[in-house]
């Protein structure tokens, strides 16, 4: 799947550079995150990309101090960011909890989304720029970013960054995009391998309702993508499969 996604993104990528110049994407945390972004450093066809002209966001970020390993940036830049060449400018990690708002997770939010406002185009939607892939990891209890079951967040529809408190899964305090900015995003990726979210996938894909499971409520403006491995398929209902062939 890491791989399969991983050939994907580049063309996705090569494809928004030679139409607008630039290419926007939306990056995720958790294993199967870091698992593309280590597939697509090892891709030989990662040199068609232009790395200079990519613009670099974040999902969610565990709210940590800078270059803690658990935060989603420390990994990303391990999997892959140190290896290309990215301009650094064009690399908007999320703010970290020794940074210039401290602790303060909700101050560190408002920063995040005004970032994305400076990046936003009169055109654009929400008070984000144009994501042309957002990708998001499905935990094993439906959560896509930090957007936990039924905690505020994933009730918010004003705002499109907020902090989190209490989240299930540590550490409790992180920052993270709503559904409305990850609804803003011209294509969603969902990634799921592993048997662990097989019932999370197919929870998602069943009419569950967004607060309960939240990973329902993540599609983009033209076009949404579950990518899957056949573990984490393995639950889907029959429905989704296209007919047997004879
Ligand atoms: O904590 C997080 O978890 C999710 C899912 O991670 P996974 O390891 O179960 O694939 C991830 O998408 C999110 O970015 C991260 O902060």
């Amino acid at each position: 799947m890491a791989q399969a996604a991983a050939a994907r993104l580049i063309t996705r990528i090569v494809d928004a550079q030679a139409s607008r110049g630039s290419a926007s994407v939306v990056l995720t945390g958790g294993r199967n995150g870091n698992g593309l972004l280590a597939a697509l450093a090892a891709a030989p066809a990662r040199d068609a990309v232009d790395w200079g002209r990519i613009d670099l966001w974040w999902g969610d970020e565990r709210f940590l101090p800078e270059g803690d390993p658990e935060r989603n940036v420390t990994q990303a830049r391990e999997a892959l960011l140190d290896a290309v060449p990215l301009d650094p400018e064009r690399v908007h990690a999320m703010p970290a909890s020794d940074g210039p708002h401290g602790t303060d997770v909700d101050a560190a939010a408002a920063a995040y989304a005004e970032e994305l406002a400076r990046a936003a185009g009169p055109t654009n939607h929400g008070g984000v720029p144009e994501f042309d892939v957002l990708m998001l990891g499905v935990g094993p209890d439906t959560h896509v970013a930090s957007l936990f079951p039924e905690l505020p967040a994933v009730r918010e529809t004003e705002r499109v960054v907020v902090g989190v408190h209490g989240a299930p899964k540590p550490p409790p305090t992180r920052v993270t995009l709503t559904l409305p900015a990850i609804r803003a995003a011209r294509e969603v990726w969902l990634l799921a391998a592993g048997e662990d979210k097989a019932e999370a996938a197919a929870i998602a894909l069943s009419g569950a309702g967004e607060i309960q499971a939240p990973a329902a409520g993540a599609y983009g403006r033209a076009r949404t993508l579950w990518l899957l491995d056949a573990a984490a398929a393995s639950q889907l209902p029959r429905a989704l499969y296209p007919p047997a062939s004879a």
